[in-house]
């Protein structure tokens, strides 16, 4: 049936899209006058004179952004976008590209960056660059960097460059240098009449030439205001919440500022291979389970509350099963033309840049598995392989065992390169949504078994990277990173990130102890075993994306053993009625679910319905009398060792005698205050109609914000058309300034495991979710009137009733193919 607007709601819908149409209006105008004016650096000089050169070590010693005209010119020309060849004959003939191009390349990446201090390396070339600067951008540099050098010295460099420019040869050369002179000279005379201009004299090594720029950038205005900020980050936790703030930033897409860094097209030739195998490992196929009719796994909801099945033994059989119903392949699906495969752990484009390892005592086999002594002998560390439902051996693990008793440790860690490839600069963010998405999977699939799950986060960064044997597996790292996106044969690009390990035990009982210290003194013996396989190769070229490797660097977590391993109480999670969910199991949601690419835009969500999928998404579950939310008790959210962090700003389109309107799921109740105080001011913070009295809903607004939802959403009609829609909102920089920059992978993690609930909820009620990781990060939060980065929102999500593309196939997960798609 389709939903009527009633005649007493018309004023106020009419209201709330004046108010939203005011702030969208407001948004394109503000989003370029709201910005702090940025400090504008110009960098000239012959060809070769050195600029590029000393901008490196300048933004890495004054944190400037550099922009290299250069450079972005010929991203654009390998881009294959429509002036890539023209770009590509004037660079060559030693010309000038038209300003418009090169100016507008300039405005995106200034807006994209987070940062405010800009060195605009080999700009403006020409007065008509410079021109056309003022009049687009807006302002005119502070200062002009002058970097002074005799021909004869640019000419000998430059032939020496060997960077395979289409430039660096002497005919163009020559060109270069009648252009500078005749072009590019008179725009430094106009800066020196002006005062701006600084002459560096670029003759010396690269050490002595930047000994003569350094007093004169310390001297900068913007270098002296910024020493506070500096001073006070100077400790490195400080310093890292600075880089995963100012990567968080400069990733965000912006409704006027354009989107964050990515490859302008796909490169399908190099699309990462979804599958990671160890070559010549020894393999342990794992058993796959019945189907219907044959399942025999619990009732969906069964596990939610505390009926869980009693635990089973540590098995080949019960592993196989753990695997088969959180990380295995979902189905194959084919238009004919091109054939890939899904997963049951949802991921972000399906690029599946998670890898999951286990750490397993010794396995008694079934009787059909009778010939695998490396598995059966001893404890040992295995790579999971989705494509065949295998386990490949990575090393043996020789006694003394690992001090982990009765228990199992799943790791998961990243291969970035999967994502970025599709998604540049902003795939960091995706990669975390997933590894919070497999975090989920694995504890509703431990729950059908009776095991519980806890990230073992005290462990470091490094432990993990001993524990998966990265130090063996991962291609060797270049010393420095390189300052900006590069493309070429990079295979360390194809590295593994190592995120976190997840300990499995038998639920009810006492949980095991930990001695985070002696485990990773056990760890720290992992290296010098031997390792088997070896990693395929995904992609024959890459593109470095600099800023994703520097940030997951920056974001490492160091050890905190001191903290000990403790488990949350179980609790229940409120269920209104059975019935909602049918009788369907968890094999049949967790292996049927799937990512809607459209929804039809009729559906109406009965309202009881859209509560129950709001109950389950509650992390403390059901609560005594004057108890809050915030504690994660309830599953899958007790995987985390954090109380909850993400709220949800929902968008309700849709939902049968609920008004449309702005809602918003306050997560944890300590948060409540400085929401109310951070959010705008009209909002009303009612509680609806009908809200069971547990679940802490309010409605901010009324009104139909279908068209509002769309647009955030990076226009995509997906967010308009399901039933509702939300915001993943979570306390932001106080989290990362009180714990530290490890918290920013980890309130992704969060996301993605509130957005596996979503997931699962709507397949199990009869509908469809889809993760949204594009949208325009600051008209959100403009939107709810949020300032600063006191909270921000991670992800988004949509969910409704999908529209099947009945043109695609589908196939049966095993046997597949046998192609790696
Ligand atoms: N002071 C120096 N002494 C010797 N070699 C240098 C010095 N500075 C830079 N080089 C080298 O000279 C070459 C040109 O330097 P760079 O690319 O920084 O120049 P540029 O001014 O940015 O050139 P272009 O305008 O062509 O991009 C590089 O190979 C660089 O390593
Ligand atoms: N403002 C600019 C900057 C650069 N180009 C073109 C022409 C240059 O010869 C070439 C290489 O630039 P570099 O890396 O030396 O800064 O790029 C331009 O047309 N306009």
């Amino acid at each position: 049936m389709k939903y009527r607007i009633t005649r007493t709601e018309v004023p106020n819908v009419l209201r709330f899209m004046a108010f939203f149409k005011t702030v969208i209006a407001k948004l394109a105008t503000e989003a370029t006058s709201n910005r702090c004016n940025p400090f504008i650096t110009f960098v000239l000089g012959g060809p070769g004179s050195g600029k590029g050169t000393q901008c490196v070590k300048i933004a890495e010693t004054f944190r400037f952004a550099h922009l290299s005209a250069g450079d972005l010119l010929r991203e654009e020309m390998s881009s294959n976008s429509e002036n890539g060849t023209m770009i590509h004959d004037i660079i060559k003939d030693g010309k000038i590209v038209p300003s418009e191009i090169t100016v507008n390349l300039l405005r995106k990446a200034i807006h994209s960056s987070g940062n405010h201090k800009f060195l605009i390396d080999g700009f403006p070339r020409n007065e008509e660059n410079r021109i056309a600067f003022e009049r687009i951008v807006g302002v005119e540099p502070d200062i002009v960097l002058f970097f002074d050098c005799p021909e004869e010295e640019m000419v000998k460099r430059v032939l020496n460059r060997n960077q395979g420019r289409v430039d660096d040869n002497i005919d163009t050369m020559k060109k270069r240098l009648e252009v500078f002179k005749k072009l590019n000279l008179p725009v430094i005379d106009y800066y020196s009449a002006k005062g701006k201009v600084c002459k560096i004299n670029a003759v010396g090594t690269v050490n002595e030439v930047f000994e003569k720029v350094q007093p004169v950038l310390a001297a900068l205005r913007c270098i002296r205001d910024d020493a506070l900020d500096i001073e006070s980050s100077s400790s490195s936790s400080a310093a890292a919440v600075d880089a995963a703030t100012r990567y968080h930033n400069r990733t965000k897409h912006s409704l006027t500022g354009g989107y964050a860094r990515g490859p302008r097209g796909l490169d399908w030739a190099n699309q990462p291979n979804p599958f990671l195998r160890f070559l010549s490992s020894p393999l342990l196929p794992l058993l796959h389970s019945p189907p219907e009719p044959h399942d025999d796994s619990p009732l969906y909801h069964s596990v939610f509350s505390s009926s869980l099945p009693p635990p089973q033994p540590f098995s080949h059989a019960s592993i196989s099963r753990l695997l088969y119903d959180s990380l295995s392949l979902s189905a194959w699906k084919s238009t004919g033309l091109s054939t890939w495969s899904l997963r049951v752990n949802p991921s972000s484009g399906n690029l599946h840049p998670t890898e999951s390892h286990l750490l397993s005592p010794p396995l008694p086999l079934s009787q059909q598995q009778p010939s695998s002594p490396p598995f059966s002998s001893s404890s040992f560390l295995a790579h999971y392989s989705p494509k065949d439902h295998s386990l490949e051996l990575r090393a043996s693990i020789s006694p003394p065992d690992l001090p982990l008793h009765r228990s199992l440790l799943l790791a998961f860690s990243s291969i970035l390169w999967r994502e970025a490839w599709k998604y540049g600069e902003r795939a960091f963010r995706y990669c975390n949504h997933d590894v919070g998405h497999a975090l989920a999977a694995a504890a509703v699939s431990a729950a059908t078994l009776g095991w519980d799950v806890c990230l073992l986060d005290g462990l470091g960064h490094d432990d993990l990277h001993r524990l998966l044997g990265l130090d063996r597996s991962n291609p060797p790292s270049p010393d420095r990173l390189p300052d900006r996106p590069v493309r070429g044969r990079l295979p360390w690009v194809e590295s593994q990130h190592p995120d976190c390990a997840l300990l499995i035990f038998p639920f009810g009982g006492t949980p095991p102890s930990v001695d985070y210290a002696e485990l990773a003194l056990a760890l720290s013996r992992l290296p010098a075993m031997e390792w088997l396989g070896k990693p395929n190769s995904l992609s024959k070229d890459h593109v470095c994306w600099d800023v994703i490797y520097k940030t997951a660097e920056a974001v490492k977590k160091p050890p905190t053993y001191g903290e000990g391993f403790s488990v949350n109480p179980f609790h229940r999670s409120p269920l209104i009625s059975p019935d909602l969910y049918k009788d369907m199991t968890v094999r049949q949601v967790v292996r049927k679910r799937r990512s809607a690419v459209d929804m039809d835009g009729v559906h109406v969500l009965e309202k009881d319905t859209f509560y129950q999928i709001l109950l389950h998404c509650l992390p403390s579950g059901e609560l005594g009398l004057g108890e809050k939310q915030g504690k994660q008790f309830t599953l899958p959210f007790r995987v985390l060792t954090w109380d909850a962090e993400v709220h949800a700003a929902l968008f309700v389109h849709r939902v049968r005698d609920l008004p449309k309107g702005l809602y918003f799921l306050v997560r944890n109740e300590e948060h409540l205050d400085r929401l109310k105080s951070a959010m705008r001011s009209e909002f009303e913070w009612e509680r609806p109609e009908g809200c069971p009295a547990g679940l802490p809903l309010y409605r901010l607004a009324r009104g139909d914000c279908r068209e509002l939802a769309k647009q955030l959403s990076c226009h995509q009609d997906i967010a308009s058309d399901g039933c509702f829609s939300l915001g993943m909102v979570a306390r932001f920089e106080p989290v990362l300034r009180e714990k530290g920059a490890w918290m920013y992978p980890r309130l992704f993690w969060e996301t993605g495991v509130l957005g596996q609930v979503l997931y699962l909820e709507a397949h199990a009620v009869g509908i469809s979710a889809t993760g949204i990781g594009c949208y325009f990060d600051d008209d959100v939060h403009e939107v709810l009137g949020l300032q600063g980065l006191e909270f921000q929102s991670l992800y988004h999500f949509t969910i409704g009733s999908p529209v099947l593309d009945k043109r695609i196939l589908s196939l049966p997960a095993y046997p597949g193919p046998g192609i790696d798609a």
